[in-house]
């Protein structure tokens, strides 16, 4: 079947800017996604990731393939990514032992110098940290906003088992987390649900002093099944900010990403 011709101009028009001086968020997310798709290479396997940057970089991955015969094969993060996927013409594999990725490339809600990140927002961070860790290299696309002095401004997300709402929520709440049962966009009446059935609590900590100590305490909480912390994971990210974009690794400066022809 003949797959539909998706052009920048299109993902550019996704959002427009709010005001003069506002970013574009729009555009910067299609920088980052264009500098990340520059670097995949011919026989890779590729973990795709999910929400409004990792969309653009899927979007135009399935362009090279369709277009510039790149031969890649993939596995998505989420549903909503598997079938943009599909849509996009990128072949994808099912989960199998054994399987590994020589690149996942996803978005982040924050970011810090050391390359901490916090996931979720969309929802999928438990499948998201499942194909990270399956990653011999994790990249991270963002816009600007997403880089932050201190992690936990942002709501951290957790994945729940339904029957044990109550109990996590107490533990997250003695934790200094203010946790919040996320509503269903569609039906704000009705609790989000995970691809996994899950339920998804964001927890308002504001600061997270020590992202590595609230890791150890929350992995321990029965009927957590994951929370939104990446520790350790991402090796570089693509930070755009207006019509620049640069590569951020852990605890080095940032370095334009025009320096870099391969993985950073
Ligand atoms: O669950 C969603 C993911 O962790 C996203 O990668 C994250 O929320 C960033 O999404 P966006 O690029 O849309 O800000």
């Amino acid at each position: 079947m003949r797959q539909p011709r998706l052009r920048l101009q299109f993902l550019l028009n996704v959002s427009a800017p709010q005001s003069a001086s506002a970013p574009d968020l729009a555009a910067e997310k299609l920088l980052a996604a264009t500098t990340a798709v520059g670097w995949v290479r011919d026989g890779m396997r590729v973990g795709l990731g999910t929400g409004s940057t990792a969309a653009p970089f899927i979007t135009l991955l399935g362009q090279r393939v369709r277009e510039g015969g790149l031969r890649i094969e993939a596995t998505a993060t989420s549903r909503a990514s598997e079938e943009l996927a599909r849509q996009v013409g990128i072949p994808l594999l099912e989960p199998r032992r054994g399987l590994r990725f020589d690149l996942t490339v996803d978005g982040a809600d924050e970011l810090d110098a050391q390359l901490r990140l916090i996931k979720g927002g969309g929802g999928a961070l438990l499948r998201e940290k499942v194909i990270a860790t399956a990653s011999d290299y994790l990249l991270i696309v963002a816009d600007s906003t997403k880089a932050v002095g201190q992690l936990g401004r942002f709501p951290l997300p957790l994945e729940v088992v339904p029957f044990a709402l109550p109990w996590v929520m107490d533990a997250v709440a003695d934790l200094g987390g203010a946790p919040v049962l996320r509503m269903d966009k569609q039906n704000p009446l009705e609790p989000a649900h995970s691809d996994q059935g899950n339920l998804l609590v964001d927890c308002h900590f504001q600061q997270i002093e020590d992202p590595a100590m609230l890791a150890a305490q929350l992995i321990v909480i029965p009927g957590m099944v994951e929370h939104g912390l990446f520790l350790g994971l991402a090796r570089a990210a693509v930070v755009a900010q207006g019509g620049q974009a640069q590569v951020w690794r852990p605890g080095q400066a940032p370095v334009a990403a025009s320096e870099f022809t391969a993985l950073p």
